[in-house]
């Protein structure tokens, strides 16, 4: 099995740095020429929470791979969301009828490329690592996390079993015949964690405070409520359980709720990486994050379902007025969703 990974930064750079460690066959791809020439000179250096892995791996750059003519095997896609049709495009000369692409995103890219290419080729995957890309050939592996592969149709098959093998190389990677479930949960998970970008501060200090608890649940409430209109059983993961977070009746369990957030907080507390990629984007690159195309598909879905969504289409505009200056980070922000659901 052959590895193409694109995407060298947190995420790819961790899974192709543990399958080059492991001997597999695997080409990390990325735009970034001065990463991939650190890359080539000195290997892939990732910060783990014990001993940094130094790994040699055969890198290329997007610009060299789409000059082959050979079709791929395995394509494992680990840009940022708003990347994904513009890499599809490039490579799509490189995808026969037995390579697959397999999305290590956050969001629902999986239906973005099952359409450009088929969802037979496509691989959902639910990445829950704490990664970041700290400078040319250097990432910091801040936090283990589930990683999870899925058929689109939930069908448990072969190649989903061979692929699981070699990403043991990683370690735990396991199959679900309900990626997208797990994508849901991920997607209102990722909801609070966005919010968390709008302050200048760590997700553990911002989650641990009980002043926006309320805030929390309501924002993943409103992504919850669109999985359920479209009878997507989301999964639980790593001390998150949607079911603890969304009562459709809002008879909610506070105690629960608290006990889970503060496992949370606790999980976070043990990881390095203390400040969601979103914050990255906005406040070291200060570039455009991959909010929007997380967001946006949930908005467009519940208004198929009528329902109103205040807080994300709320905290929608503050990211986009952070990427554009219009906004500075601080707990004004929260505040100001805060007086969404109580005027
Ligand atoms: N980091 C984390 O801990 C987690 C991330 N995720 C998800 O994983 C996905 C990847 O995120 P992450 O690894 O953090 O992102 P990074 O920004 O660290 O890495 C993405 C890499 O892709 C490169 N890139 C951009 N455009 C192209 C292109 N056209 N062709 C090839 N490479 C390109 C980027 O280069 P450049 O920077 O120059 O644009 C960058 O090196 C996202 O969807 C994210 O939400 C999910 C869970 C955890
Ligand atoms: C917060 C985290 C690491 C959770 O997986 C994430 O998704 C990100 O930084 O983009």
């Amino acid at each position: 099995m052959k590895f193409t990974i694109i995407g060298a930064g947190a995420i790819g750079g961790v899974i192709a740095g543990y399958l080059a460690y492991h001997e597999n066959n695997v080409t990390l791809v990325d735009i970034n020429q001065e990463h991939i020439d650190t890359i080539n000179k000195k290997g892939l250096t990732i910060e783990t929470t014990h001993e940094p892995i130094v790994v040699r791996i055969d890198t290329c750059m997007l610009n060299q791979l789409i000059q082959l003519s050979d079709k791929l095997d395995v394509i494992i896609l680990a840009v940022k969301s708003q990347h994904t049709k513009h890499v599809i495009n490039e490579i799509k000369h490189l995808i026969g009828k037995n390579t697959v692409v397999i999305s290590m995103q956050n969001g629902l890219n999986e239906h973005i490329i099952a359409n450009m290419i088929g969802q037979d080729r496509t691989i959902g995957s639910f990445v829950n690592l704490f990664a970041d890309y700290l400078e040319p050939g250097r990432i910091q592996y801040g936090g283990v996390g589930s990683l999870y592969i899925g058929e689109l149709d939930g069908k448990i098959t072969n190649r989903l079993l061979d692929i699981q093998n070699r990403l043991k190389a990683w370690g735990n990677v396991q199959i679900t015949s309900n990626i997208f479930g797990y994508l849901w949960s991920k997607l209102a998970y990722g909801a609070i964690l966005t919010a968390t970008a709008t302050v200048d501060e760590t997700m553990e200090y911002l989650i641990a405070n009980h002043e926006y608890r309320e805030l929390f649940v309501e924002i993943s409430t409103e992504v919850l409520q669109v999985a359920e209109q479209l009878h997507i059983q989301t999964e639980a993961f790593d001390d998150w359980d949607p079911a603890i977070i969304y009562s459709p009746n809002n008879k909610r369990d506070w105690d629960r709720i608290h006990e889970q957030f503060d496992l949370l907080v606790k999980r976070l507390q043990t990881y390095k990486k203390k400040k969601s990629g979103i914050w990255r984007d906005l406040a070291v690159h200060k570039r455009k994050t991959e909010v929007p195309n997380q967001l946006e598909p949930v908005i467009e879905k519940g208004e198929q379902f009528q329902l109103d969504m205040p807080l994300i289409r709320k905290l929608l505009n503050m990211i986009t007025e952070l990427e554009t200056g219009k906004r500075e980070m601080n707990y004004q922000n929260l505040d100001k969703l805060k007086t969404i659901i109580n005027p």
